[in-house]
């Protein structure tokens, strides 16, 4: 539903300095947001491409961004591309769908298209005492609940093209940007409200209940979510940095005491209150990304 607040722009956003494209990601009365496209010479379908964007527009909305990096110009595609932003219809795909292998899909069109870095966000309850709703939790960890229990996007044959049969998972959320990251909220005046945390990703739709919270909590979760797990692996798999947020919209009921309950209207809510700053705090990294790159 929010998805249709954002529009992709294409044509104008050209950098002739990174030989690519920009994609300006705007909301009514704001300014473009930039994410830099630069386009591949890759035998994508329309029908790829169309994914690729309707995966785009589902990162933008859930405050989720990405840096893609590709290496030429090529109009053909260019064409293909700006023919796929038009399939507004098929937005919800990837939000109802619920197999990992298609919602991990486009990283790995990502990857084929040169994307090096993947940063995703999500809204997550917490689970650590210390946490309140509106925080900003750094991710350094996760527990990838359906994964461990065989619902992983890498089962089936290993396609060695894109990475080996049993990648390691210790340290796939990059320090550099974490550390990047910390810096940047400092400069902005909010390091109040960031903290640094493992998320653990479940596979809802439901919320937890009480002896799942307190499972959670005694496990060493900071944060549940039901996402972000699975495109972090296939991104890690197939060697992109990764870096991750989440936005903490509530706190997980853990005592029978307590007579409150999470709901979705909250969590887009607080989503709601904080996406100015994630949006910042985002671009900022992405720019600062960008002059790592270039003075590498
Ligand atoms: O993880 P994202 O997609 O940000 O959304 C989170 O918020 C929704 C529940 O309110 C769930 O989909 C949960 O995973
Ligand atoms: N649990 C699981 N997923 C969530 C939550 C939660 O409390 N909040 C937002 N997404």
């Amino acid at each position: 539903m929010c998805l249709i607040r954002y529009r992709l722009r294409l044509s104008k956003w050209r950098d002739s300095k990174m030989h690519g494209i920009w994609v300006g990601v705007c909301t009514p009365g704001n300014e473009p947001h930039m994410l830099p496209i630069l386009w591949q010479n890759s035998s994508l379908t329309h029908w790829q491409i169309s994914y690729c964007i309707l995966a785009l527009y589902t990162l933008c909305d859930l405050q989720f961004s990405i840096k893609l990096l590709l290496k030429s110009k090529n109009t053909d595609h260019l064409k293909f591309f700006t023919k796929a932003l038009d399939v507004e219809n098929g937005l919800t795909v990837t939000r109802i769908c619920a197999c990992v292998s298609q919602v991990t899909f486009p990283v790995r069109v990502f990857k084929l298209l040169g994307v090096e870095t993947l940063m995703v966000t999500n809204a997550a309850g917490s689970l650590a005492d210390s946490y309140s709703c509106g925080d900003i939790m750094i991710i350094c960890d996760h527990i990838n609940f359906p994964g461990l229990a065989g619902l992983n996007p890498l089962n089936g044959p290993n396609d060695d093209k894109f990475g080996p049969r049993f990648p390691p998972m210790s340290g796939v959320y990059d320090k550099s940007l974490r550390k990047m990251a910390f810096d940047i909220c400092k400069n902005m005046g909010v390091s109040q409200y960031v903290q640094e945390g493992v998320y653990c990703m479940v596979g809802g739709p439901n919320f937890e209940s009480i002896a799942e919270a307190r499972f959670l909590h005694r496990l060493g979760v900071d944060a549940v979510g039901m996402s972000t797990a699975p495109e972090v692996l296939v991104a890690s798999h197939c060697g992109m940095r990764v870096f991750g947020l989440s936005l903490i919209t509530n706190k997980v009921v853990k005592s029978y005491e307590d007579n409150e309950s999470v709901n979705h209207e909250a969590v887009l809510e607080v989503s709601k209150m904080r996406s100015e700053m994630l949006q910042t705090l985002v671009t900022e990294l992405i720019s600062r990304m960008d002059i790592n790159n270039n003075t590498a």
